[in-house]
């Protein structure tokens, strides 16, 4: 333990002034704004070493964490992680919103009466609820709220539980959501800190509490604090973002002497046909990979239905070997433990230079909760792969054929044991969630094969490691590349009923790019089959859009 006075931001990071006061703050709520790349996220793992190692958050307290898509959630764990080491990670329970809602129903069901009471093996459901058996994600949060309202018990394990609660991306909390942190922790001894940025606000539509930074500001009598520096993209990017802020929130735009310096790469492409497109694209991707840039260093981003958009270029990006993953099919699927693991099993048996992931294995196995001796645990996994390895090179095993692996990776889960499967979330220990992902991720593996037949190419593509990434703007908050292409700036894509929406996720898209961000258009899309009535073959470009690239 050290005194506060004694700590330093860990990592060797410099912090600007209010985000060493954020971080320090042990006696006010907080709310700190900032524009994209302020170190927000930074600033809340930064938080989170100081509370630990001063023992602000003392044992066996832990710091909870909300934020509102799993890549964040995830993002910000592995940033603790890496600042404060694993001992004080696993103090710190990183969720997503409907993730902690999820978890709490299943330790309080019984307080939910009436129509809103669940049966034990309730399912979840992306639409239909059916009464008493199955909810979908959009009731979480309030039958989350409804336990807090009438158990005391539940709002008591919450205060007890936690010394500090982390709101990121709070610019995108629902008006449930607020009610239910509110609920939970208004008034209490937990301390709040919420960090956003009203521009990046792009959950309109899905009812974000307008306001909520200001709102909470009120209701929690939080200390408010604004960040200035962007320590993600080079100044070319910033200049754009800046013609952006200029609009949205003037008073929040650098001066021009802070975004001087020619580094950076901003190109607008304009295409005659999404053929063209996806081949000029394709050859980008091409050339920064040969020159050494990580896949996972890459994102291709799309305003909506990314599968639609990017039809024709995953074409081509499959013809030129190079993998890439599509973030709306294979949704989550590395971030949940029981995919990830039989995708090691199959790196290990298919791919033999990846010690990592047959390290990765033994970790699981071992963590999964088999209870062996040190060692007898190991020559049994050793064994099973030595089997596995050994049915994969016989003659007669197909490796383009899923059939051939199916039974492997059964016989690898047996192995493995379903308790200990279980036991790799809490999530696996209530309902049909584990055979589910089972399912789902044997299906992602059989999909990918079927592409090109090339086990180890379907396992890149699934793997994020591996694969240049597509995915849709809302998928990508709070993440960042080194090269970004956002693919059709086009009014087909980038539509909506509110022009302040719109310019924010656009702003949100752009924002994500570290060295070069790419601005695609094509003036012709040749209708994709599942494309709605609303696809247009002519798709004029988004002049207003493409225009803040001008002048950088
Ligand atoms: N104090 C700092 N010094 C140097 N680099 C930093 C600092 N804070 C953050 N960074 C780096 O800057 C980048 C952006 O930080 P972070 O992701 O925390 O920003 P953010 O404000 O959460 O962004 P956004 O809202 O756009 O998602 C990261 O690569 C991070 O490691």
């Amino acid at each position: 333990m050290i005194r506060p006075e004694d700590w330093t931001p860990v990592g060797g990071l410099q912090l600007e002034p209010n985000a060493l006061k954020a971080v320090r703050e042990t006696s006010a709520n907080v709310v700190v704004t900032a524009g994209p790349g302020a170190g927000k996220t930074e600033l809340l793992a930064q938080r989170a070493d100081f509370l630990f190692r001063t023992g602000a958050s003392p044992y066996p307290k832990r710091i909870l964490a909300i934020s509102f898509k799993v890549d964040a959630a995830r993002n910000l764990q592995s940033r603790v992680r890496l600042r404060s080491g694993s001992q004080y990670a696993a103090r710190f329970d990183s969720f997503t919103f409907h993730a902690f809602a999820k978890r709490l129903i299943d330790n309080f069901r019984p307080a939910l009466t009436g129509v809103n009471a669940l049966d034990p093996d309730y399912r979840l459901d992306e639409r239909t609820r059916i009464q008493s058996e199955q909810i979908t994600f959009d009731d979480l949060v309030p039958l989350a709220l409804e336990i807090l309202q009438k158990n005391t018990y539940a709002r008591g394990a919450l205060r007890q539980t936690y010394s500090h609660v982390f709101m990121d991306e709070f610019q995108d909390a629902t008006t449930a959501q607020y009610a239910f942190l509110k609920e939970a922790f208004a008034g209490t001894g937990v301390q709040l800190i919420g960090v956003g940025d009203t521009k990046q606000r792009i959950m309109g539509f899905a009812d974000a509490l307008r306001g909520v930074m200001a709102t909470f500001a009120t209701d929690f009598s939080a200390l408010g604090l604004k960040l200035y520096q962007n320590f993600r993209s080079k100044p070319r990017l910033r200049r754009m973002q800046n013609r952006m802020i200029l609009e949205m929130d003037p008073a929040a735009a650098s001066p021009p002497a802070d975004l001087e310096g020619e580094e950076g790469v901003l190109q607008v492409l304009r295409f005659a046909t999404d053929e063209d497109e996806a081949i000029a694209v394709t050859d980008l991707v091409c050339g920064w990979l040969d020159a050494g840039v990580p896949p996972r260093e890459i994102a291709v981003l799309a305003r909506q239905q990314p599968h639609l958009i990017t039809s024709v270029l995953g074409g081509h990006l499959a013809a030129a070997g190079i993998p890439y993953r599509n973030e709306q099919q294979s949704q989550d699927m590395t971030a949940e433990p029981v995919p990830a693991l039989i995708f090691n099993f199959l790196r290990v048996v298919a791919d033999k230079g990846r010690p990592e992931a047959y390290a990765e294995l033994v970790r699981v196995v071992t963590r999964g909760g088999i209870e062996e001796a040190d060692g007898v645990l190991d020559s049994k996994l050793r064994a099973i792969l030595l089997n596995a390895r050994a049915a994969v090179r016989a003659a007669g095993f197909d490796a383009t054929d899923f059939a051939s692996w199916e039974p492997l990776i059964q016989t690898f889960l047996e192995f493995v044991t379903r308790p200990a499967l279980s036991a790799l979330s809490p999530a696996y220990q209530q309902g049909s969630r584990l055979d589910d992902m089972i399912t789902k991720a044997l299906e992602s593996f059989e999909r990918e094969l079927n592409v090109d037949g090339d086990p180890i190419g379907a396992l890149d593509r699934l793997s994020e490691e591996d694969a240049v990434r597509i995915l849709t703007v809302h998928k990508c908050k709070g993440l960042e590349f080194e090269k970004v292409i956002v693919l059709g700036v086009e009014p087909q894509f980038f539509w909506g009923d509110d022009d302040a929406d719109v310019k924010a996720e656009f702003f949100v898209a752009i924002s994500r790019a570290k060295d070069e961000l790419v601005l695609t258009t094509a003036q012709s899309r040749l209708k994709p089959a599942g494309a709605g009535y609303r696809w247009k073959v002519d798709s004029p470009p988004h002049e207003e859009l493409l225009g803040y690239a001008d002048g950088s």
